[in-house]
């Protein structure tokens, strides 16, 4: 099976989740299967290959790729972490998402200026995390190299809301 098949075939689908109305796809089989965790880190770091010097993990579940691939690449890792987690000087972003609305920061100053930052996160909705995770990049005096992730959930507008980045889904489905 190549990388899209192994996301497919791991992946679960939730009805009615955490709301009714929501279709809530998790990706947690695929992470827990060692060679799709595998090919999926494998498959990011080469659609990336050359074109950025630190990841960008995004709360909870962008953490886990982020991480990995931080490894494989040997490149630094920055935390985007959801409101009140940061201690000290933080950036901050409030932002829509499916099924409410949250705040994402991040410590500045961990990074050279200008860094090529690739956002990292496992499903692609509205766009708003992967949206405010660019927006404190750049605030950060660092650019977006690109964004990761491995479920695009197609028609909920996340590809208006990212126009101008470079955005790499392994699987697009319609939500
Ligand atoms: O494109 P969007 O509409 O922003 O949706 C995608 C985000 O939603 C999920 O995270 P969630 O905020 O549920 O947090 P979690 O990872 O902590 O469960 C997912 O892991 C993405 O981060
Ligand atoms: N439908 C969905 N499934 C999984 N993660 C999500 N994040 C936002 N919408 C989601």
């Amino acid at each position: 099976m190549n990388v899209s098949e192994l996301v497919l075939e791991r992946s679960d689908t939730i009805p009615d989740f955490p709301k009714p109305g929501i279709v809530f796809r998790d990706l947690t089989p695929v992470f827990a299967d060692a060679d799709a965790f595998a090919a999926v880190i494998d498959d990011l770091a080469a659609r990336f290959s050359g074109r950025f010097d630190a990841v960008a993990g995004v709360e909870a579940r962008g953490f886990l790729l982020a991480a990995a691939l931080a490894y494989a690449a040997h490149k630094p890792l920055v935390a985007v972490r959801k409101g009140g987690k940061l201690p000290g000087d933080v950036l901050s972003e409030d932002y829509a998402l499916e099924y409410g609305s949250a705040t994402l920061e991040i410590k500045p100053g961990q990074l050279a200026a200008g860094s090529r930052v690739l956002v990292l996160d496992d499903v692609l909705a509205t766009g708003g995390s992967c949206s405010a995770a660019a927006r404190l990049i750049e605030r950060a005096g660092y650019s977006v190299a690109g964004m990761g992730l491995v479920l695009e959930l197609e028609g909920l507008g996340a590809r208006d809301k990212l126009a101008g980045y470079d955005v790499y889904a392994i699987v697009a489905e319609p939500a």
